[in-house]
């Protein structure tokens, strides 16, 4: 009984996303440390606003944003991976299969959590990650002023060195919505600029990634604003 549910899910899964073939789909993996604020950053984005709770990623969530850029409509998937090896050992390969962007996150009021970084990037490089593939990096919780630990000046080197823009924002704050907007844009410009299709990246899951992988899709239209990357 629970492999007939399981199948149906991947089929009903399957079929929404072949409807949606036209569309260019870019597939952008959200890393760091446990604690830092994906899920948050990536639910801002494509829900619209600050959840009212979190709780630790199991393996990977997904969340999705349609946007119409210059009269195309892209879809930006988002993959909120999971900070604490535990969640994450067996997903991993996963995660960098077909990625077309990354984006680091680090919290800006645990110094730990930024210098993980370079385990975050190798662990990239570890999986083969094309040059090409576009980084940036985020540094978030920027609301809590008096508590910051990682100096915009410090982060802002480090983002230099490996190439990448540096972006800090506040998940949680609203003002800062048009922040996290920005970021997303940004790379959702620079993916539009890529030339190939990106259907064939699509997800294929067997039942047990199912049964570890929540699919939330937030449809979500907007119009796009131009911004450049800083790097
Ligand atoms: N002050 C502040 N707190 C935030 C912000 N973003 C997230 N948080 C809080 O930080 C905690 C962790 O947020 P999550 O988004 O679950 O962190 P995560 O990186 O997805 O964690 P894992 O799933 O374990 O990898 C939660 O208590 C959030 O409420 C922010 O911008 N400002």
């Amino acid at each position: 009984m629970e492999t007939e549910n399981t199948t149906s899910e991947v089929s009903e899964l399957e079929s929404t996303f072949s409807v949606e073939k036209q569309k260019r789909i870019f597939k952008i993996i959200v890393i760091g440390d446990s604690n830092v604020g994906k899920t948050c950053l990536t639910f801002r984005f494509c829900g619209g606003k600050f959840p009212d709770k979190t709780e630790a990623t199991i393996g990977v969530d997904f969340r999705e944003r349609t946007l119409e850029i210059d009269t195309e409509t892209i879809k930006l998937q988002l993959w909120d991976t999971a900070g604490q090896e535990r969640f994450r050992k067996s997903m991993v390969q996963h995660y960098y299969r077909n990625v077309h962007a990354v984006v680091f996150v680090y919290d800006m009021t645990k110094l730990a959590s930024f210098e993980n970084m370079p385990a975050w990037i190798d662990e990239c490089d570890r999986h083969s990650l094309s040059a090409d593939v576009p980084r940036i990096l985020v540094g978030n919780k920027c609301d809590e002023k008096d508590k910051i630990q990682v100096s915009t000046n410090l982060a802002q080197k480090f983002a230099d060195m490996h190439c990448m823009p540096l972006f800090e924002t506040s998940a949680k704050d609203d003002s800062e919505a048009d922040n996290v907007e920005a970021i997303f844009m940004t790379l959702a410009h620079k993916l539009k600029a890529h030339k190939q299709m990106m259907n064939k990246a699509l997800p294929r899951y067997n039942s047990t990634d199912m049964k570890r992988a929540k699919v939330i899709s937030i449809g979500r239209e907007k119009s796009a604003s131009s911004s450049d990357c800083a790097c």
